[in-house]
């Protein structure tokens, strides 16, 4: 697996605040790696020195292999990005506006309608931007961004202000990225509903600090579960349980309890059927992400 972004003790200070502190991002080829963090965490000014647009306190970033101050200009010919509100000359067409960056990044004609073709903008090309709406406007930034057919594109909030289908629209389009054109995705999201269901890779900020790092499926097997059971006595029933080292906790009407095994829930509803007690629930309950995100950050997942 080939790395394609990695950091080493990433930091940004401003002032005596650090808003990134010692960061050590992994990117993979062909990840979508969602960089998640609750407002002001530190992903923008983190993207920002991927891209050079700011000047890391402290640290190393390294992409494609290569040590990126000694390397910008190759990096960022081959990296496409779009960092807060795209700029456009609203005077002119979505074609227009694609025409100048082609001219600025120097790359063939065809890539113009390719990128366009991409972000189903074909059919409004020739509207002029004032006349877009907010997702299309971010769909042309997404096609500039994919112009030149970069190896890496970095989106910072991408569906900031869209609505549910306008989300879904570029949820669709940057997961079908890797795939279809070799592109590695890295994106960042306040919101974890959105890495959720766009990311394979993740990385959780908070406070300027990674607090997790991993694919989405070790995030998930992350969120503990906990066998919960309902009785027509839980006060006796949790006397039983204690008296067999077990550590049950009394919650909300149910007697929760902790890494305990499959063969061992049978025993204890045998046990209780035995000494009398309808069991009337027996549930598994899982730790929900948005509460682990919580704990993480000490945020709501969405703000
Ligand atoms: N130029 C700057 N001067 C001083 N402080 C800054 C500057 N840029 C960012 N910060 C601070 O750094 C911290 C991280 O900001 P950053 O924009 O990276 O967060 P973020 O995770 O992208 O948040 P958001 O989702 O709100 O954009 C914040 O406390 C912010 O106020």
């Amino acid at each position: 697996m080939n790395t394609i972004i990695s950091t080493r003790n990433l930091t940004k200070c401003y002032g005596s605040i650090s808003s990134v502190n010692n960061v050590n991002l992994s990117v993979y080829e062909g990840d979508v790696y969602g960089f998640l963090g609750p407002n002001g965490a530190g992903k923008s000014t983190t993207l920002k020195m991927l891209l050079g647009l700011v000047q890391p306190t402290d640290g190393k970033v390294t992409v494609f292999g290569k040590d990126f101050s000694k390397n910008r200009r190759l990096i960022l010919s081959q990296t496409g990005s779009l960092i807060e509100s795209p700029s456009f000359y609203g005077h002119l067409t979505g074609y227009e506006n694609m025409r100048i960056m082609q001219s600025l990044r120097n790359v063939p004609d065809r890539n113009v309608n390719e990128a366009l073709q991409i972000v189903r903008l074909e059919k409004q090309k020739d509207k002029k931007v004032n006349q877009f709406s907010l997702g299309m406007k971010q769909r042309l930034g997404i096609a500039m961004a994919l112009i030149s057919f970069p190896k890496l594109l970095i989106l910072d909030e991408p569906t900031n202000g869209l609505d549910p289908a306008g989300i879904g629209e570029i949820r669709e389009l940057i997961q079908s990225l890797p795939h279809r054109y070799g592109i590695t995705v890295l994106i960042s999201s306040h919101l974890l509903s959105e890495i959720e269901q766009i990311a394979n890779s993740v990385g959780i900020i908070s406070q300027g600090k990674l607090v997790f790092q991993g694919s989405m499926d070790q995030l998930r097997s992350k969120s503990e579960t906990r066998i919960a059971l309902k009785t027509e006595n839980n006060a006796e029933a949790e006397r039983i349980l204690l008296n067999q080292g077990l550590s049950p906790l009394l919650e909300n009407g149910y007697l929760t309890l902790r890494g305990v095994e499959d063969n061992e829930v049978a025993r204890i509803n045998k046990t209780l059927v035995h000494t009398g007690i309808d069991v009337i629930r027996i549930e598994e309950q899982r730790k929900s992400l948005e509460n682990l995100f919580l704990e993480m950050t000490g945020k709501e997942s969405s703000l």
